[in-house]
């Protein structure tokens, strides 16, 4: 054969036409088929010195009861034995690739999938023992020194809980990169105010490290933390155990406004030190005035939180709701 070789499928007909030495010696030789059912415009061919071979794919993979559209085939199309399958063959061996298929991508998924549960399990593990160390040690001291243990809990507490605070912030991925079925901004809005009280209000001012709102502070958001966390652990098994469940969808009720109230607390008390101190105070062009102080951004902050605590209210209670509602049509 020449190299003359020009094949082309259109309106799912194969034209095929070149130059070659065949049956009527040096000529050009050419055919055209249409196809028995919708066949890709893409064609493919390999020329050799015998033979061209040309593949053309189906557009939809599936038994055809023959090849082209002419129920009398013509003379020169024979079927290529070696490489025929009958109905029962094709449909056997379809089934067996799109098995394989099947297989290859539940396999991967399953892959994502336990090392996403073991991701969030060891994370809600490392909290839950975080925060469960601080509610065990700020109760065992309050039963211990009594009054005496409010003034010390930053001392005693404070490095566990910076380290699960920050830690905290992967929460708030979690729920960008969609690891959990959750909102990011409530998430956000959770972690970003805990975490101001606690480095702002908390950390760079030594006066506070003494108040007994530190503790009430860690006292709340340590309680939430140790049903939350464990009932995310069982989540990760598909597991849940009741009571646990109603603790986690409930105890926000008293707890959250509480948990505010007492961060707010800590604000309006840090005011003053920020306003005598200076600190973080934001300095302005002599002309103006000398400086603004941080209290200003302090009083902002007061009402952002009690925006924060509404949204976030509003979140917990559709969660609640739904959580109850589902348990209820499932139990149905
Ligand atoms: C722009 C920034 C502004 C900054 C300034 C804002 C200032 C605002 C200040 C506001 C003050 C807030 C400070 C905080 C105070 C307190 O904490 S007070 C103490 C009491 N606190 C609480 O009661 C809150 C506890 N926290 C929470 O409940 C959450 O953090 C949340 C974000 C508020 C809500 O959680 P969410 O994840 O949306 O709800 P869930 O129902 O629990 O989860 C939904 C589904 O996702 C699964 N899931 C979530 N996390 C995980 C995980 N880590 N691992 C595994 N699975 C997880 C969960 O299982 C749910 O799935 P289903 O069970 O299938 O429904």
């Amino acid at each position: 054969l020449n190299n003359n070789i020009a094949v082309c499928v259109q309106e799912n007909i194969l034209r095929f036409r070149a130059q070659g030495h065949g049956a009527k010696g040096q000529n050009e030789y050419e055919f055209s088929l249409e196809f028995f059912l919708p066949v890709k415009p893409e064609v493919s061919y390999k020329s050799t010195q015998r033979q061209v071979n040309i593949t053309v794919h189906k557009e939809q993979r599936g038994w055809w009861d023959r090849l082209i559209v002419q129920e009398r085939k013509p003379a020169f199309l024979a079927p290529d034995f070696d490489r025929w399958l009958d109905e029962s063959d094709a449909e056997t061996e379809i089934r067996e690739k799109e098995r394989r298929r099947l297989k290859a991508s539940r396999h991967k998924e399953e892959g994502f999938v336990s090392l996403k549960t073991g991701y969030l399990f060891v994370y809600n593990l490392v909290q839950f023992l975080g925060f469960s160390w601080i509610f065990v040690n700020m109760t065992v001291r309050l039963f211990i020194f009594g009054k005496d243990s409010l003034y010390d809990t930053f001392h005693t507490i404070s490095d566990v809980m910076f380290f699960c605070q920050l830690l905290a912030a992967v929460e708030v991925l979690n729920a960008a990169f969609g690891f959990v079925k959750t909102g990011v901004f409530p998430t956000l809005i959770q972690v970003s105010g805990r975490n101001f009280i606690i480095f702002v209000v908390f950390g760079s001012l030594e006066e506070m490290h003494r108040q007994p709102v530190v503790f009430f502070v860690f006292y709340l958001w340590s309680a939430i933390e140790i049903v939350r966390y464990p009932y995310y652990m069982l989540g990760c098994f598909n597991t849940e155990w009741k009571t646990l469940t109603w603790l986690r969808y409930t105890m926000w009720i008293p707890l959250y406004p509480l948990g505010v109230l007492a961060e707010a607390v800590a604000v309006i008390q840090s005011i003053h030190i920020f306003d005598e101190t200076k600190l973080f105070s934001i300095p302005l062009p002599k002309n103006i005035g000398t400086s603004i102080s941080f209290s200003y951004i302090l009083h902002i902050y007061l009402v952002l939180m009690f925006l924060g605590l509404f949204i976030n209210v509003r979140h917990l209670y559709k969660q609640r709701k739904r959580r109850f509602r589902t348990k209820k049509r499932k139990a149905n």
